[in-house]
């Protein structure tokens, strides 16, 4: 099976990172290759543009494929499907115009020149609205064009929205969300080896941001420290082996954020050998 994975840019390291944290890391990851394998011997990674990704994996050339949810929809592949999303590459599309000029509104670019590198998505926002201004097609460097008579306003990625102030622009609408995908060709999605790649990407992600809590108590203050345990189902309860004391251990997954107060709480009520450690994945 294959993946086709974004081959350089800010994509790379983060997809590289995640898969590694899903029990999938690369073997022979030499600078430039085109494809690598995984630990797992039926499973490669092709290398390409974050944009070619959608059509790597709609012609089947890989299976299975992760980029942005922008590169998806502007490729319109009509056979893959989105799995799951991977909460990185976070940034929007918007419709943006110079800060001084006449644009404010989408009415007012009817018969006037829009720049982008996303055609297919800006035409079809613009047909939704009735509105139909010229798209030039560039592939870079969009926030230039109004500034140079080639265009007068821009289809464009922000995130931080530090290259549209520093290019004096103004956002006049959103377009479209995004951030990066696992998507399979729909033929393959449901097969096995496909489903257990979403399910280990997702407990990477399951695990991001809880904490693993475990403690003794005392069985008298169990039901004290069952009390002021936040979160997921119930904690786990087991006896201690040869204890000479009534104490039962307890196990729980908190959310970072609560692990301050909960450990004051569970002490307060009792427990005693608190231990806080990481979680690499949680598989629910
Ligand atoms: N500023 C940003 N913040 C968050 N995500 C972004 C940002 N810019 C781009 N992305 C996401 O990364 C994807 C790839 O971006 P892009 O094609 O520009 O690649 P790159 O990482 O800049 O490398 P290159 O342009 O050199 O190929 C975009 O389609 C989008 O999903
Ligand atoms: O809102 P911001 O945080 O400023 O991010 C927006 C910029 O990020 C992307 O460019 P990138 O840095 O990927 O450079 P590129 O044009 O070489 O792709 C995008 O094309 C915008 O220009
Ligand atoms: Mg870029």
């Amino acid at each position: 099976m294959r993946i086709a994975v974004p081959n350089k840019g800010r994509l790379h390291d983060p997809t590289l990172d995640l898969l590694e944290r899903a029990g999938l890391p690369v073997v022979d990851g030499a600078d430039r290759k085109l494809y690598a394998d995984t630990v797992d011997p039926d499973v490669t990674l092709l290398f390409a543009r974050a944009a070619d990704i959608p059509e790597y994996v709609s012609d089947g050339a890989a299976d299975v494929g992760i980029t942005g949810h922008d590169q998806i929809s502007e490729a319109e592949p009509d056979n893959v499907t989105e799995l799951l999303d991977l909460g990185f590459g976070q940034c929007r599309l918007v419709l943006a115009a110079p800060e001084d000029g006449d644009i404010e509104a989408v009415e007012d670019l009817a018969g006037k020149k829009v720049a982008t590198e996303f055609p297919t998505i800006t035409r079809r926002y613009f047909e939704d609205r009735g509105v139909d201004p010229e798209i030039v097609e560039v592939t870079g460097a969009t926030e230039l064009t109004p500034h140079v008579e080639m265009a007068d306003a821009i289809v464009d990625i922000t995130s931080t929205g530090t290259t549209l102030k520093v290019n004096r622009l103004a956002i006049i609408d959103e377009v479209l969300d995004s951030s990066v995908r696992l998507f399979a060709r729909e033929d393959v999605a449901d097969d096995e080896k496909v489903q257990q790649i979403a399910t280990a990407l997702e407990s990477v992600l399951a695990a991001d941001g809880k904490r693993y809590l475990m403690m003794n108590v005392p069985e008298d203050s169990l039901d004290d420290v069952r009390d002021v345990i936040p979160g997921m189902g119930g904690p786990t309860v087991m006896d201690i082996a040869d204890g000479d004391e009534a104490l039962v251990a307890v196990h729980a997954v908190v959310d970072e954020s609560d692990v301050f107060e909960t450990i004051n709480d569970v002490k307060r009520a009792g427990a005693s050998d608190i231990l806080v450690t990481e979680i690499e994945r949680l598989v629910e």
